[in-house]
């Protein structure tokens, strides 16, 4: 091990990463609330500036991957396609069997210059963790119960919404709903037989309701849908803790473009199309697990200093006072202070590792352990 890698490894790094992640998120999430009378006087100035402000949140976990732990990101796509990504607005599809594999996309979106703005259908629970939980009711993100029958006034209302966003953004869908774990994928196989579906090897059964719910409302707004499949080398399954210990992966993604036209607007329809789609990334995985690489060529968008700009301003800006008040603390001898700053600490510590929890398949939800009844409205 090097000397760079072993200091990477020690947690005297991994708290001072962590400190200046709580104290410049919760600050951004202040300042998002300050920004709450913007949003009557003048909504797009509001939208505008939250992008920026999330930004300054979701980019420092983007400079965590791609220049702590050095991680590397491919891209596989058309090339035709290629001047179209981040000009758009386009509904993202992707495999949901990795703890990182949002980090990854937010990679991507940071690339194309669409981070601060991007969108992402996503489990109600996350509303409530702190700093990105709190940054995406800023941002408009929509959430949904996984009850469809709560789910589908809501989730409409909130896409709705979007067909006004100012700036250009990627919509996430996760069909799979939950995480690939041996259990979720032996019962949504059931669910495929009995639906007389043909079985998938590497996904999960898509939900197909919140795929329709989101290209039908956001029409005429959204220009493509891109369907994205991604891998990591080696058979590697990262996760947010080895990123932090600044090991390096690769990831490998595969997008192909679909013009929005090319979906059909009926439920049925629509559904049967979605089953299609991951037929055909069952086999682009398939194709990498023979191979290594996908179908296709290589486009490697490389990786931009603003993520890194803005991490190394938020750690000049918030060590400088820590350092400072660490000496005065020490330098005081009093017990009292140094015991409640120590109490501080546990603390945070124990909120963050909370929130990586939220990241941890292990951890996860028991939703799609059990078959939900079939054909329910
Ligand atoms: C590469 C570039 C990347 C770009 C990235 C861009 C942006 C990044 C931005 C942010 C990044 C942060 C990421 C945060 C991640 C958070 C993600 C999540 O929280 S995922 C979980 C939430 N999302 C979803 O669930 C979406 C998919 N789900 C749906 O669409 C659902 O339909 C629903 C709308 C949520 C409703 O849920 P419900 O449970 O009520 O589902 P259904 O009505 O669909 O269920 C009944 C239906 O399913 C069949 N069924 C029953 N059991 C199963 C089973 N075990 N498996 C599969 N299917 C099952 C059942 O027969 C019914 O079928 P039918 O519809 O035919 O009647
Ligand atoms: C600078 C780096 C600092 C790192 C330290 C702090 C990190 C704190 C990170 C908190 C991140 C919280 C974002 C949660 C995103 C989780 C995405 C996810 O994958 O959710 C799971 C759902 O899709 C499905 O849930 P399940 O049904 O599988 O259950």
């Amino acid at each position: 091990m090097g000397l760079l890698q072993l200091l990477k490894s020690q947690l005297l790094c991994h708290l001072i990463i962590c400190y200046v992640f709580l104290v410049s998120g919760l600050i951004i999430n202040l300042l998002q609330l300050c920004t709450l009378p913007l949003w009557l006087l003048s909504k797009q100035l509001a939208r505008r500036v939250n992008i920026r402000l999330a930004y300054c949140i979701s980019s420092q976990m983007v400079a965590a991957l791609e220049w702590w732990s050095g991680t590397e990101c491919t891209l596989y796509t058309d090339p035709e396609s290629y001047p179209l990504y981040g000009n758009e607005n386009a509904i993202v599809v992707l495999n949901h069997s990795y703890e990182i594999d949002f980090l990854c996309g937010w990679t991507f979106c940071e690339r194309f210059g669409v981070l601060g703005s991007s969108k992402v259908l996503a489990k109600k629970d996350l509303a409530y963790v702190p700093i990105i939980g709190w940054m995406w009711y800023f941002l408009e993100i929509v959430f949904c119960k996984r009850k469809w029958e709560e789910d589908r006034r809501t989730v409409s209302q909130s896409l709705q919404n979007l067909r006004d966003y100012p700036e250009k953004y990627w919509f996430l869908l996760y069909c799979e709903g939950t995480r690939f774990t041996p259990k979720k994928h032996q019962i949504s196989m059931q669910v495929a037989e009995s639906k007389g579906l043909p079985k998938l090897k590497y996904h999960l059964l898509p939900r197909t309701k919140g795929f329709w719910v989101t290209v039908q409302n956001l029409r005429g707004t959204a220009a493509a849908v891109y369907d994205s499949t991604l891998n990591f080398r080696n058979n590697e399954a990262p996760t947010l803790l080895d990123i932090l210990n600044g090991k390096k992966y690769h990831a490998d993604l595969y997008v192909r473009r679909i013009p929005l036209e090319m979906i059909p607007e009926d439920e049925a329809e629509c559904a049967a199309w979605l089953h299609k789609l991951y037929q055909e990334k069952d086999s682009f995985q398939e194709h990498y697990t023979q191979t290594g690489c996908f179908p296709g060529p290589v486009v490697s968008p490389p990786r931009r200093p603003w993520t890194l700009i803005n991490w190394l301003f938020w750690c000049s800006l918030l060590l400088y006072p820590l350092a400072l008040l660490l000496t005065q603390l020490i330098s005081s001898g009093s017990i009292l202070p140094i015991l409640a700053s120590v109490a501080l600490c546990s603390a945070g510590s124990l909120g963050v590792r909370w929130m990586i929890g939220q990241t941890e398949i292990n951890r996860g939800s028991s939703y799609g352990n059990t078959k939900a009844p079939l054909n329910s409205n």
